[in-house]
């Protein structure tokens, strides 16, 4: 059958059986409270035709800047408070609570400031610069997250920080607003005592993708800015190594922990003027794999007056209290439930009995219309991702696979292909589970159970973005038995039941022995393939032939037989 076909009719809202809207019978649609809050919102999103919030906006900054220019001019009062009419106030503590509640945000520590309501607060509160709003509204950022009420104007008064909010919630503006204003001020400063250049801000990232990414939203917001910022790729670093370009030309500067590190070592680049640092998946950069490294650039980061954030959707009390010890006074900001999943997110469990019945599964998502593209399709090893993704190249999907072997350039290559819909589902391992930001994954599966419940929560965090919803789907079999538990928890915290059964409740979560066994040696699970043994030893057998005679053909056409194989044919 036409795949393309499949996927296309899957695409369309009629077809799914699950779709909480259907548009040809609204009198048979099914709707939950929350489904219709979201649809409500989506709704207002797309019909906003005339852009009229953000056209609010910009003309509120003109107005602060015509003042700035000439305060005695448009003092008409009436005419300003018709336009912030549409932005939240927050002057009080009463206006945070309620604002706070909104969000179920928890916020403690000494000295907590205000959050802000609107991105306007930002400018007579802080004197944010008004470029950078400007960039912000033609991003078309309009209205701050939670996570952003919050962190902001925390960060903005210089208090270290420990934030945890959902995924997609808007973390990385949450910390690169206050960080390009921070250092907007501190170059201002600089010039006026006429002091040199040197890295103010820096961003540590577990992944090169994710580093990539904030490099480039950074990028954006610097717009007309004049920052000089960096993200150090395997090109800059050689040029910072062989001293073609200087560290200290950069304001800002994004990278993993291992390129940073080095540079550091070979005197190429100095920390030691760093007032900002931020550590974004910050769990993953405090557990054993990393915490040598972080160790590293905390050291390299001297400046007593250095702040300190870490971001990330999970954060464990282990983590907390590493972040505690070399914080100082932090203020902790929780969005939601700790851990707790995307509440934009229709997650289930599909028992797929052995390996083989996976590879139905996903078969019948698409006979159900519901594998709509943009699929992620996550795997617990390389080896595993490739062999599904031949499975599925097979099925003449319009698929690519991601995985620590693949070219850096390989990979920005195929990310780059999905983001324009040139491929439609992508299949990984964990590499890319935390942090990417791909607009309008429609749904994520689970092929292997993932090993922790904050490994579950990252993933299936891919899709449901932005206020956007979307679908996960765990794939498990008789032997996941003992690894579902965490997906089961985070599932039933979120409100998600389809697929849990009664015995599920009985189960007992992986030991953290369990768990570090099974990280260094991943479950053994049989071949991903529908085709039976026999043909695939006969496939393999003439793709071997084939190769054979391919170089016979050539040997015989350039008479150039090395001695080695004559000796051996002999
Ligand atoms: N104020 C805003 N208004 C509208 N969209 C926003 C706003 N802030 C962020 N977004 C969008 O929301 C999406 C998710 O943001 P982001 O990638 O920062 O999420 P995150 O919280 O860091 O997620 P993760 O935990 O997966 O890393 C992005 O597409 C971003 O452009």
């Amino acid at each position: 059958m036409d795949m393309f076909k499949i996927l296309t009719r899957g695409a369309s809202l009629k077809k799914s059986k699950d779709a909480s809207f259907d548009f040809s019978n609204p009198n048979k649609t099914k709707q939950s409270k929350k489904s219709t809050t979201n649809i409500q919102k989506e709704v207002e999103k797309e019909t906003d035709f005339f852009h009229q919030k953000k056209h609010n906006l910009l003309k509120q900054v003109e107005e602060a800047e015509t003042n700035d220019e000439d305060p005695e001019e448009n003092s008409d009062e009436d005419n300003r408070e018709e336009d912030s009419e549409t932005l939240q106030k927050i002057t009080s503590e009463e206006d945070a609570m309620s604002l706070r509640k909104s969000y179920k945000g928890n916020v403690t520590g000494d000295d907590i400031p205000l959050p802000i309501g609107s991105f306007e607060d930002l400018i007579s509160r802080f004197k944010l610069d008004k470029q950078l709003l400007k960039n912000l509204i033609d991003n078309d950022f309009t209205e701050p997250t939670p996570i952003q009420s919050e962190a902001i104007p925390s960060t903005l008064f210089d208090r270290d920080i420990i934030a945890c909010a959902p995924t997609g919630s808007g973390k990385t503006l949450a910390f690169l607003i206050p960080l390009i204003q921070k250092v907007l001020q501190s170059k201002k400063h600089a010039k006026k005592k006429s002091t040199g250049g040197a890295v103010k801000g820096l961003v540590i990232s577990p992944t090169k993708e994710l580093a990539l990414q904030i490099f480039n939203e950074l990028n954006s917001l610097n717009t007309k800015l004049g920052l000089s910022v960096a993200y150090l790729n395997k090109s800059l670093s050689g040029k910072l190594r062989n001293g073609v370009v200087k560290g200290s030309k950069f304001d800002i500067v994004v990278s993993t922990p291992l390129r940073l590190i080095d540079l550091v070592k070979n005197g190429a680049l100095d920390l030691s003027n760093v007032d900002h640092l931020i550590f974004d998946e910050a769990d993953k950069l405090f557990d054993s794999n990393f915490i040598e490294q972080t160790d590293a650039i905390l050291n390299a980061c001297s400046n007593n007056k250095l702040r300190r954030s870490i971001f990330s959707a999970t954060i464990t009390s282990s983590v907390e209290e590493l972040a505690n010890s070399i914080m100082t006074s932090p203020i902790r900001i929780i969005i939601g439930h700790k851990e707790a999943a995307n509440s934009n997110i229709k997650q289930k469990l599909v028992f797929c009995g052995d390996e083989n019945g996976k590879l139905l599964a996903i078969r019948q998502l698409i006979q159900d219309g519901e594998f709509k593209p943009p699929v992620i399709i996550f795997l617990q090893s390389i080896t595993r991702a490739k062999a599904l993704f031949h499975e599925l190249l097979y099925d003449r999907l319009n698929v690519d696979v991601i995985h620590a072997e693949r070219t850096a350039k390989q990979r920005e290559m195929i990310i780059e292909r999905f983001r324009k819909g040139e491929i439609w589902c992508l299949i990984c391992t964990d590499v890319l589970a935390r942090g990417i930001d791909f607009k309008g994954i429609n749904l994520v599966i689970n092929y292997d159970v993932p090993l922790s419940a904050q490994a579950y929560v990252h993933r299936i965090g891919r899709t449901g973005r932005g206020g956007r919803t979307g679908s996960a789907v765990t794939f498990y079999t008789k032997e996941d038995v003992n690894l579902i538990k965490s997906v089961v928890n985070v599932m039933k915290q979120s409100g998600s039941t389809e697929g849990l059964a009664q015995w599920m409740n009985d189960l007992s979560k992986l030991s953290k022995n369990e768990k570090k066994n099974l990280k260094r040696k991943p479950m053994e699970r049989k071949q991903i393939s529908t085709v039976p043994g026999i043909v695939r030893k006969k496939r393999k057998m003439r793709k071997e032939m084939i190769v054979a005679s391919k170089k016979r053909t050539i040997e015989d056409k350039t008479g150039k037989k090395e001695s080695s194989q004559i000796e051996t044919s002999e």
